[in-house]
């Protein structure tokens, strides 16, 4: 049965081990900073709400100095992918559920894995990533698109002239989002988000995070689609 057990680790949290996997699943499903692993926008939620939990008190590190941590863990995954924020929020609930149980199968891998520094900066009150979330819901017009229909072409040309406090363009994966109103929201900081403005921030974008779901954190931000050949 070690390998139900490994199975089910991060279920165990709070869970009693006597329970079926679909108890523990509704449970773990139920326990926000837990992520969800098989749909986008919660994927995208617990990215959130478990960073912010996690990381708001380590220091901001360079890009470099990022993958040397990484570079130095015993786990061999080195690149930023879905798959390695799973496992990052593995460890951290297995942490929270006391890893020195020390079983030592291969599926616990992760469980001795210290989760990777990261670069988040704290958010201040009010900007929250449930604070963002809020304010796509509430606020009528993010883009600033003033009635303009979100389903035009922009130039890059176009997107160039968006660098102004109210009204920051950028390009992300040929969608053109103006992100002045989630500057203050963005867990990497402001200082980051700003190289994005005017310009197409995709590569930046993949870069650091290409797990983050900014279709869906950005869609009240949208301004149109780039043109073909600017
Ligand atoms: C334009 C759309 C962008 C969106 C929607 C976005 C969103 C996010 C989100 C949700 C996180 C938290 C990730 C997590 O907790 O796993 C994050 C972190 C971060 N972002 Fe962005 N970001 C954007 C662009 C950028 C760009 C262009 C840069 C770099 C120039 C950048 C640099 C960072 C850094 C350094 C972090 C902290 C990384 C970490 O937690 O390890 N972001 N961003």
């Amino acid at each position: 049965m070690i390998a139900n057990d490994d199975d089910f680790t991060f279920c165990q949290v709070g869970v009693n081990e006597d329970k079926d996997a679909i108890d523990a699943q509704e449970v773990v499903e139920n326990i926000s900073g837990l992520r969800i692993q098989d749909e986008s926008v919660n994927d995208h939620d617990s990215g959130q709400a478990s960073g912010i939990l996690w990381n708001d008190k380590l220091p901001r590190t360079t890009a470099s100095s990022k993958e040397e941590r990484k570079g130095s863990l015993s786990f061999s995954v080195i690149d930023t992918s879905s798959s390695d924020k799973v496992n990052q929020h593995v460890s951290q609930s297995e942490d929270e559920n006391a890893v020195s149980s020390a079983k030592a199968s291969q599926g616990q891998k992760t469980a001795t894995r210290k989760p990777a520094q990261r670069n988040k900066v704290p958010f201040e009150k009010g900007y929250s990533q449930m604070d963002w979330m809020r304010l796509t819901r509430m606020h009528p017009d993010l883009a600033g698109l003033n009635g303009q229909s979100n389903r035009r072409l922009v130039s890059l040309n176009e997107v160039k002239q968006h660098q102004n406090e109210d009204s920051m363009w950028t390009v992300l994966k040929g969608h053109v989002y103006n992100i002045a109103p989630y500057m203050k929201f963005h867990p990497g900081g402001v200082d980051m988000l700003v190289k994005a403005v005017g310009k197409d921030c995709t590569s930046l974008f993949n870069k650091y995070h290409p797990w983050v779901n900014a279709e869906f954190l950005l869609e009240k931000c949208l301004v149109g689609t780039l043109q073909d050949g600017h």
